[in-house]
């Protein structure tokens, strides 16, 4: 007799492979990025510096900053010709659509688009960290007609964001909010979109392909754009007082709650109580508690009936609109942050490659005879 066949439906609970870039350890909610904790680094370190980190295994030293950051800076730029193909995008497209194709489109403007060692994918990872924060915000401002603002190479990353979508810079607390958001939403192990560029590397295609997998994988609502879908639930919550009645009846009709729950963290996402605290001070820069007082009701009444708590997704959706971003700009920027994670595991995997490509358990018909099409009724 054959023995059972173990299938794991969701790979739950399969370790597909090793890696050395970060650690989730739900026992204890906590999150290393090369063995530092997350949220050390977002109270010490800038985006850049961890994306350095991602990607070099150490954090910078100040020679080492400086030469990353210039390097990012000089690449900012998009051509005319992905800036016409922007322009030429249907005007009510979603921005994760419009990214990935734009991510695509870059692939075959690069000159090194084939070139899979591990020098040019670095470079390429480069040009994709500078110039997809640029298509991001010029395709949010195509959509609602203005024109493109050109990315300024005398202005950090995260400040230069800004300008490219509002034409200006805000307080240096609202920089700060952003910054972490961006550090936390870096690099998570296996997640999906993750896992995407992983398998398309694993098959010896370029970064672009790879990254462009891992934007198509973000999209969806069970992974990157539940962060979209949080602040829609929240704006269809009338207040902070109706929240709870609002919470039961989704119980009754067994429906999701967006931002809550997680594959790994059963007991809390060890990035949201960092996550949180900036939101909240998002909500004390603007004056507008609102959202903030939603989400504490959501989160007791989820924790206290469903014994589920709130990820990631949760509080950055609020941050990122009172921090004035439209709300399908929210997926489009985490892309802008996990590029990184997503480059580091695309260098990862292809240093120590093999094929991925798992088993099905047939559960389809016998074989049969093919019946010619003049004799099928
Ligand atoms: C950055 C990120 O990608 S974080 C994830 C963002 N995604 C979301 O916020 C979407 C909402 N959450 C979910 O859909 C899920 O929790 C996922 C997809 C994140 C994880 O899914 P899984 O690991 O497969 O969790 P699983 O489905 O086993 O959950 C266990 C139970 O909790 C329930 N549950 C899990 N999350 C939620 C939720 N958000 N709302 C209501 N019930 C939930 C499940 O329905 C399931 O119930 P059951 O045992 O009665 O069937
Ligand atoms: O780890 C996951 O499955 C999803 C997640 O939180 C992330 O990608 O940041």
């Amino acid at each position: 007799m054959s023995e059972a066949i173990d299938v794991r439906k969701g790979l739950v609970g399969v370790y597909a492979d090793e890696s050395s870039v970060s650690k989730v350890m739900p026992e204890t909610n906590s999150l290393t990025y090369r063995g530092y904790a997350v949220q050390d680094l977002c109270e010490e370190a800038s985006f850049d510096e961890v994306a350095y980190l991602l990607w070099n295994g150490e954090l910078p030293n100040p020679q080492q900053l400086r030469e990353f950051q210039a390097a990012e800076k000089a690449e900012r730029a998009l051509s005319p010709a992905l800036l016409r193909v922007l322009r030429d995008f249907p005007r009510d497209a979603h921005p994760m659509d419009a990214i990935r194709t734009a991510v695509s489109f870059m692939g075959m403007e690069d000159p090194e688009c084939a070139d899979i060692s591990d020098a040019a994918q670095r470079r390429k990872a480069v040009r994709l960290l500078a110039r997809i924060p640029t298509a991001v915000a010029a395709t949010n401002r195509l959509s609602k007609g203005l024109d493109p603002i050109a990315p300024d190479a005398s202005l950090p990353f995260c400040e230069n964001f800004f300008h490219m979508v509002f034409g200006k810079v805000p307080a240096k607390e609202v920089i700060k909010a952003f910054d972490v958001s961006m550090i936390l939403y870096a690099e998570h192990t296996f997640n999906a979109s993750t896992f995407a560029a992983r398998v398309v590397t694993s098959t010896m295609a370029d970064i672009h392909g790879a990254i462009t997998a891992g934007i198509a994988a973000l999209k969806g609502p069970l992974h990157g754009g539940a962060n979209e879908a949080v602040m829609h639930m929240l704006k269809e919550i009338p207040s902070p007082e109706a929240a709870e009645a609002w919470l039961r009846e989704r119980f009754d009709h067994k429906a999701l709650v967006m931002g809550f729950g997680h594959r790994v963290y059963k007991n809390g996402d060890s990035r949201v109580p960092t996550m949180k605290k900036y939101a909240e001070i998002m909500a004390e820069v603007v004056g507008d508690k609102r959202w903030m007082n939603t989400s504490a009701v959501l989160a007791k009444v989820m924790l206290e009936e469903k014994r589920i708590h709130p990820n990631l997704d949760f509080p950055a959706g609020p941050a990122y609109y009172l921090m004035g971003f439209d709300i399908p700009m929210f997926t489009p920027i985490f892309v802008c942050s996990r590029i990184t994670g997503w480059a580091a595991h695309v260098l990862e995997q292809a240093a120590d490659n093999r094929l991925i490509r798992p088993l099905s358990l047939y559960n389809g018909l016998e074989q049969r005879p093919v019946v010619p099409l003049a004799q099928r009724g």
